[in-house]
């Protein structure tokens, strides 16, 4: 069912997903410092500026990436760092980690100044990860397929991106028949949620720029992929 070189790329991809994470002392950070609107922006936006630096050397793993026009490298992280983020964050949310980690990092975001109305489709959507009980295979090779959009922004040459999301968006469909034998539709609720990531994203730029005008600051990676400033 799966060939050979399908097994390489999954494990290509599940070890560069698994090397490439956020370094200890700044998750740790969202556990420690006090609480207040402030502090909570502050600690998100330092914990997305380190998230942007390990999706572009994650990003550089994914195998065929490198060989893209470099201008068109950059598109792709630029039109999918959010979305990428919304999925680790996700994760994050959902796995079984330590409690203390879960709530506070839930409590940080609901406490960072953003408006109530993205909450309520940002919190559905971490509930519905959830819900997918993803394995780590599937959420490497999700986010993988999100960084490989070809209708990004700027993208020039949209069928050499389209070969590769084609060939990782195989390689997920064999992976959920053998994974959860038993939903058949569970590649396609896979595919869903990127539906959702992409509605999400317009979401965040209407955040960046209430976040904006409420006078909050960015690093210049963020300022940098996100075209804020
Ligand atoms: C600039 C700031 C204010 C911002 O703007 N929009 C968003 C934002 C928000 Cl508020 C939600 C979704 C997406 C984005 Cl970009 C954010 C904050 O983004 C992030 C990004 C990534 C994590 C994140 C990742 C990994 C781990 C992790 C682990 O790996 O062990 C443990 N804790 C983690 C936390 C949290 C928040």
């Amino acid at each position: 069912e799966i060939t050979k070189e399908q097994r390489a790329l999954i494990k290509a991809i599940l070890d560069a997903y698994n090397r490439h994470q956020i370094p200890q002392d700044v998750t740790k950070k969202l556990l420690q410092e006090q609480y207040s609107a402030e502090e909570n922006f502050l600690l998100l936006t330092e914990v997305a500026t380190s998230q942007v630096q390990v999706l572009v050397e994650f990003t550089k793993n994914i195998p065929g990436f490198l060989s893209l026009d470099r201008e068109d490298q950059i598109a792709l992280l630029k039109g999918s760092a959010v979305e990428a983020m919304f999925l680790r964050s996700a994760q994050v949310l959902s796995k079984k980690m330590p409690s203390g980690h879960i709530e506070v990092l839930e409590e940080r975001i609901r406490k960072s100044g953003m408006s109530e109305e993205f909450m309520t489709p940002m919190f559905n959507f971490y509930k519905s990860i959830g819900e997918l009980h993803m394995t780590q295979e599937e959420q490497a090779i999700l986010t993988t397929i999100t960084i490989l959009t070809p209708d990004r922004p700027y993208v020039k040459s949209h069928e050499a991106v389209e070969r590769l999301q084609e060939t990782m968006l195989e390689v997920l469909r064999k992976l959920c028949v053998l994974q959860h034998p038993q939903e058949p539709q569970y590649f396609a609720r896979l595919l869903g949620r990127l539906t959702e990531l992409r509605t999400l994203h317009h979401y965040h730029a209407e955040m960046l720029t209430s976040w904006k005008t409420n006078d909050h600051k960015f690093t210049p990676l963020l300022c940098e992929i996100w075209d804020v400033q």
